[in-house]
């Protein structure tokens, strides 16, 4: 239990009885003898008349006879009225202190003071250091009062990092064990279950420094997407995209997060491994796969329905496509994906590219497509005109790759390898955004050497972007090329 009147500071102040109609002319002559102090107003009521307020003095004047105060200033005072010096106490509690100043009177001498926390929405996440973990109920409670109602719910992470899917284990030390939440990033609304996907506010501007590079109407393949933290705000740029991520309540997320966003029409989500992602969407679908017989597989309007990452089988043992009409679609397996795409291939023409792509905000688009994460048939919602997933041809033309896994996103560029056909691409080659980490004992010329052997091919004008710290040895980088010409086939 905290004690809280221990934190009570007591002050032996002066006020003046000044009639409530010369308080402001006389705030003027007490210029810098009032008391200053954060969120204490020093004029206040006189208790025992309505017609005079109180104005506390500083306590730099202690004496009644206001000897501190500049004889000047008394003077011009006492032509305004009459002065009446009263006895002010004031004591200053626990509710007033700030929690870094109260934690420093908790905590050991010495330590660094854990005030400052990372927020996602109304979670407050602390990183407390295993010397201070004996003062972490207490560490919560003060940063929770201090905080409230901004802050509802206060965690602490446990242990290091070690599934897959980039989500610590936290303990939850004061408010509601609520971790689902929702938080506000350049205009798009993101909800989330911090327990249970990925998220970390501190990439809000790498997210839109790589989102600003992207242009209405590119297509954007975002291999490790999370929530979406970059696939809604270039949805909302008018980018068409396609989102994956192993993490199926990343990918449940990621389309509520569409549909709040009013851009469902142009996010596709999917939830497997990245590396069946991106050589399933980019690899051309065979001739025979792309015929009208094969496509009526799934017309317009139906929805392949593949829920989390359960892989239904087929007789054969091969993973199954369950076609069905259902309001929501997450595509889990490698077989979805092209069943998908060959549907897509079916609709309409190409996508043109952005130069020749028309964009206008006031009309709204009524295409039904086959694989749109969360698309409700019939929707009304006016939307951003723009080319549709349903025009889609990703073996022909993909502007953008998005790898954000920094651990081990290197590793999946040999995905690339003989992934793109020559004769079928239109168009430059994608940019890949392959982020990674970078220690003290390695040179930007080991990571292209690393991305190159994944690759087999010579990156030309790689682009290092320094992103952020992340340990003191550890910083975290961009690496941006446009995929070598030599990945081809
Ligand atoms: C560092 S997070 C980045 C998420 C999001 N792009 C962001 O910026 O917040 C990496 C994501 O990759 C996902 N992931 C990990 N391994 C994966 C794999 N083999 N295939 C697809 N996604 C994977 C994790 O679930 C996690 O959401």
């Amino acid at each position: 239990m905290l004690d809280e009147s221990k934190f009570d500071v007591q002050l032996k102040l002066w006020a003046l009885r000044i009639p409530r109609e010369l308080c402001k002319v006389a705030t003027r002559i007490l210029n810098g003898y009032l008391l200053d102090k954060p969120r204490i107003k020093p004029i206040t009521e006189d208790p025992t008349c309505e017609k005079n307020r109180y104005m506390i003095l500083s306590e730099r004047v202690q004496d009644s006879d206001l000897s501190d105060v500049p004889e000047k200033n008394l003077d011009e005072l006492k032509g305004l009225c009459k002065i009446e010096v009263v006895p002010y106490s004031l004591t200053l509690g626990y509710s007033y202190w700030g929690a870094d100043h109260i934690l420093k009177q908790i905590l050991p001498p010495g330590v660094e003071v854990p005030s400052s926390f990372e927020t996602i929405g109304h979670v407050a996440h602390l990183n407390i250091h295993d010397e201070l973990l004996p003062y972490k109920d207490v560490i919560a409670k003060v940063i929770y009062d201090k905080n409230y109602p901004r802050i509802k719910t206060i965690v602490n992470k446990v242990g290091t990092i070690e599934n897959e899917f980039r989500v610590p284990k936290f303990e939850v030390l004061a408010g509601e064990d609520d971790m689902v939440t929702e938080v506000k990033q350049y205009g798009a609304t993101f909800k989330l279950d911090y327990s249970l996907v990925y998220w970390n506010s501190r990439l809000e501007h790498e997210h839109i420094r790589l989102v600003s590079r992207f242009r209405a109407g590119e297509i954007i393949c975002d291999m490790f997407a999370g929530i979406g933290p970059f696939a809604i705000p270039a949805a909302q740029k008018g980018c068409i995209v396609y989102a994956n991520d192993l993490n199926p309540d990343s990918i449940r997320y990621l389309k509520i997060n569409a549909e709040t966003n009013k851009v469902d029409n142009r996010v596709c989500a999917y939830n497997i491994d990245a590396r069946k992602f991106i050589s399933q969407l980019m690899a051309v679908p065979n001739n025979d796969e792309k015929s009208d017989s094969d496509i009526s597989m799934l017309k317009t309007g139906e929805k392949c329905d593949i829920q989390g990452n359960q892989e239904p089988k087929s007789e054969n043992g091969r993973l199954a496509v369950e076609v069905k009409e259902v309001p929501d679609t997450v595509i889990s397996n490698p077989d979805a994906l092209q069943a998908s795409r060959r549907n897509a291939d079916s609709l309409v023409p190409p996508v043109k590219r952005p130069s020749d792509s028309c964009q206008s905000e006031n009309e709204s688009v009524d295409g039904t497509s086959a694989f749109v994460a969360g698309r409700r048939k019939g929707s009304k919602t006016k939307r951003m005109r723009g080319p549709e997933i349903s025009d889609v041809k990703t073996w022909e033309h993909v502007d953008h790759v998005i790898m954000n896994l920094p651990a081990s996103a290197l590793q999946f560029l040999d995905a690339f390898r003989g992934l793109i056909q020559r004769k079928y691409w239109t168009g430059s080659l994608p940019w890949i955004h392959c982020y990674c980490f970078i220690r003290a004992n390695e040179t930007q010329e080991y990571i292209i050497s690393v991305a190159e052997s994944g690759l087999n091919a010579h990156i030309k004008d790689p682009i290092f972007h320094r992103v952020r710290d992340v340990a003191p040895n550890k910083a975290m980088f961009c690496l941006s090329f446009r995929l070598p010409e030599g990945c081809l086939i």
